[in-house]
């Protein structure tokens, strides 16, 4: 296969579609765009994704020709205008990865010059990741300059169409998916500041291709579509064919799944989120005893959204079992953590962290950070290399409670622990530091961290822990206490 603009090929287009695609394919394009402004009213502008294969160069040129319309006073339809949109632009995202990459973009763009439509082209490098293919790894990065490039009042259009939903449920399906990705591509989802829509998902092949015939689209091939070493590919090739013969309705059948994946999905989502309200309401912590009180099936769905909502990632089916067996199932003094991307899931005092995996503290100055006054006595904050900072408020009374500590007069200075320490919270017996941060509700990854601060080179408050002997205000209202950021987003002590 070549990269030059191609032909349109009229052996493969059916003459009944011929007859009357026309106007279906703009209509069916239309309405979708009406119900798109109906439903997204913030969005007024459209950006298309233009990759210069035919399904783009179908939707470029079928809005081209409904905003031409209505330019020319047809715009109005039962009422309704048939261009509700303040603009339309397109992107084009150039991987670099085929040979042919220049050609795309170029063909794009003379297009886009042709109909005097905006263009902007994206180059990209993409990142591999392992255990991905190159394909989602050259999407992961076209999601990215999508999302960057989408305005708040912008819809970004993508011309997927009927073929590739049913590709997509069908490789979800081998490869073992629940509703959710039983129900395909959805119609619409919020990307970035923007939207995403798809308005010609419920439109076949076909039909896209007789309309680029009628209408003698230009679109370059895409040489890697007959590769059929690629499992999309395959399917289009050899097995769609096969299920056509044997099963006429099968198209209908597998977007019937697709649609019943979305209302299970939908329902699922819901009670879901009920469970999550209850076992993890304000924070992204997870109650593993009442975990333990639903059923096994329950569990691993609340599991599920919860990981997605903490990362935003989707958790595999392999994953969450992991969570199930490994954390859930944990005895209570077990410490199992999950290793998952770049994020560690961990036990801790009856509760399921997820936690983003943070980089060892960098070795400490043998003086400490010193943390000095302001001039009218109050701290600024203290940046600690590698660990976050730490802020000083006045703690009102009330606030604080306990944890205020006397305006240090002394010489303030930061430290970790190094081992071998000893202190006394007020009222208590002298301790070894390790057994009192052992016992505190500080979960044992953050305990080698705590910043510990000194005054005058005694140890005068263990952050998140207390104020130690003789360091406590005594007056309400006198006290000073002391906030620690960590550098994951999660930990506030
Ligand atoms: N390089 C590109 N630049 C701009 N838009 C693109 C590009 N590639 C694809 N698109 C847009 O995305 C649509 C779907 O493309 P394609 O089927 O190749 O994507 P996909 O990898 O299957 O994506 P998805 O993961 O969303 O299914 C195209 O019709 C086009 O609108």
């Amino acid at each position: 296969m070549g990269s030059q603009p191609t032909e349109p090929d009229y052996s493969r287009t059916q003459m009944n579609l011929l007859a009357t695609d026309r106007q279906d394919l703009e209509q069916v394009l239309a309405s979708s765009l009406l119900r798109l402004r109906q439903q997204y009213p913030a969005c007024q502008r459209l950006v298309l994704g233009v990759s210069g294969g035919l399904d783009s160069m179908v939707l470029l040129h079928a809005c081209h020709r409904l905003l031409a319309q209505a330019d020319q006073g047809q715009s109005q339809k039962q009422g309704q205008p048939t261009w509700p949109f303040a603009g339309l632009r397109v992107v084009h995202v150039n991987h670099g990865i085929s040979t042919h990459a220049a050609d795309w973009q170029a063909h794009c763009l003379a297009v886009c010059g042709e109909l005097d439509i905006a263009f902007v082209a994206h180059q990209v490098r993409v990142t591999r990741v392992a255990g991905q293919g190159l394909e989602a790894d050259a999407r992961a990065a076209r999601y990215a300059v999508f999302e960057q490039e989408l305005a708040a009042d912008e819809a970004l259009l993508l011309a997927h169409h009927q073929d590739d939903q049913l590709e997509t449920v069908m490789l979800r399906l081998l490869r073992a998916a629940g509703p959710r990705g039983l129900a395909g591509m959805p119609e619409s989802r919020p990307l970035g500041v923007g939207m995403l829509w798809r308005p010609l998902l419920a439109l076949p092949r076909e039909q896209l291709e007789s309309w680029a015939a009628r209408h003698t689209v230009r679109w370059v091939e895409d040489d890697s579509n007959n590769d059929d070493r690629l499992s999309r590919n395959y399917l289009r090739q050899h097995i769609m064919p096969s299920l056509a013969s044997h099963w006429p309705g099968w198209r209908q059948s597998v977007t019937r799944t697709a649609e019943l994946g979305a209302d299970a999905d939908e329902i699922l989502t819901e009670v879901a989120e009920r469970w999550l309200a209850i076992l993890s309401p304000d924070s992204d912590r997870l109650n593993c005893a009442s975990l333990l009180n639903l059923s096994a099936a329950l569990q691993r769905l609340v599991i599920r959204h919860w990981l997605l909502r903490e990362t935003g990632q989707t958790p595999g089916w392999r994953l969450v079992q992991r969570v199930q067996v490994e954390l859930l199932g944990a005895g209570e003094n077990a410490q199992p953590e999950v290793n998952w991307q770049h994020w560690q899931l961990r036990r801790f005092a009856d509760q399921l962290h997820v936690l983003e995996a943070l980089e060892p503290v960098p070795p400490t100055p043998p003086e400490g950070y010193a943390w000095r006054p302001q001039g009218d006595g109050r701290l600024v904050a203290r940046v600690l290399p590698g660990n976050g900072i730490l802020r000083l408020y006045q703690a009102s009374a009330g606030s604080a409670g306990d944890q205020a500590m006397r305006f240090p007069d002394g010489e303030c200075v930061i430290r970790y622990r190094q081992g071998g320490e000893q202190c006394a919270l007020p009222g208590r017996p002298r301790r070894a530091l390790k057994k009192i941060l052992q016992e505190s509700a500080i979960p044992p990854w953050v305990r080698e961290r705590t910043p510990l601060v000194y005054i005058d080179n005694k140890l005068a408050w263990i952050v998140g822990v207390g104020v130690c002997e003789g360091f406590q205000a005594v007056d309400e209202g006198a006290g000073w206490a002391v906030r620690w950021q960590m550098p994951s987003r999660q930990d506030h002590i």
